[in-house]
């Protein structure tokens, strides 16, 4: 397995949707997105950690300030297909089951990606 190196590179926030490098890259080095920084940023979401479905109201995002899939030359190649996948999933879900979640609240992991550090252990209850 490649090691590699890592040293924490600092963007100032998106403010005026410029990002400012504020400390140099050594030759050779790649660069990473923390993706997950950028969708928790105060500045672009008030309120990260809360579960609010509103704030995509009439959300337009600023560029660079919603990456799910990625940006630049590892942008995901089949991010159509995986929405598509995605809608179609829900629409049968929502409509026909009922998810419980066994530890509501519980630990999240913020790196590399979000994710609940149960896996989201959860209930899948038939409603209809
Ligand atoms: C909700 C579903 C999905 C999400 C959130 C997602 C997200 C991502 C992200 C963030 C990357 C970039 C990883 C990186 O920066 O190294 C990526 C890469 C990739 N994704 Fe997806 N993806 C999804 C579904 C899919 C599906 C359905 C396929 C194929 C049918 C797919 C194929 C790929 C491939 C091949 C890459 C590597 C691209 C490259 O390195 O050139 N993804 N995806």
């Amino acid at each position: 397995m490649r090691h590699y190196e890592y040293a924490p590179i600092f963007f100032q926030s998106f403010e005026k949707q410029k990002m400012k490098l504020i400390s140099m890259i050594p030759q050779g080095w790649k660069v990473l997105v923390w993706t997950s920084a950028v969708h928790m940023d105060p500045e672009i979401y008030p309120n990260p950690k809360e579960f609010l479905l509103s704030i995509w109201n009439d959300f337009i995002p600023k560029a660079g300030a919603f990456l799910p899939f990625s940006t630049g030359s590892s942008t995901c190649p089949r991010a159509d297909l995986a929405k598509l996948e995605v809608t179609i999933f829900l629409h049968y879900f929502l409509l026909n089951y009922k998810l419980v979640q066994l530890n509501p609240g519980g630990p999240v992991n913020y790196f590399p990606s979000l994710d609940p550090a149960d896996n989201c252990l959860a209930k899948i209850i038939k409603i209809r």
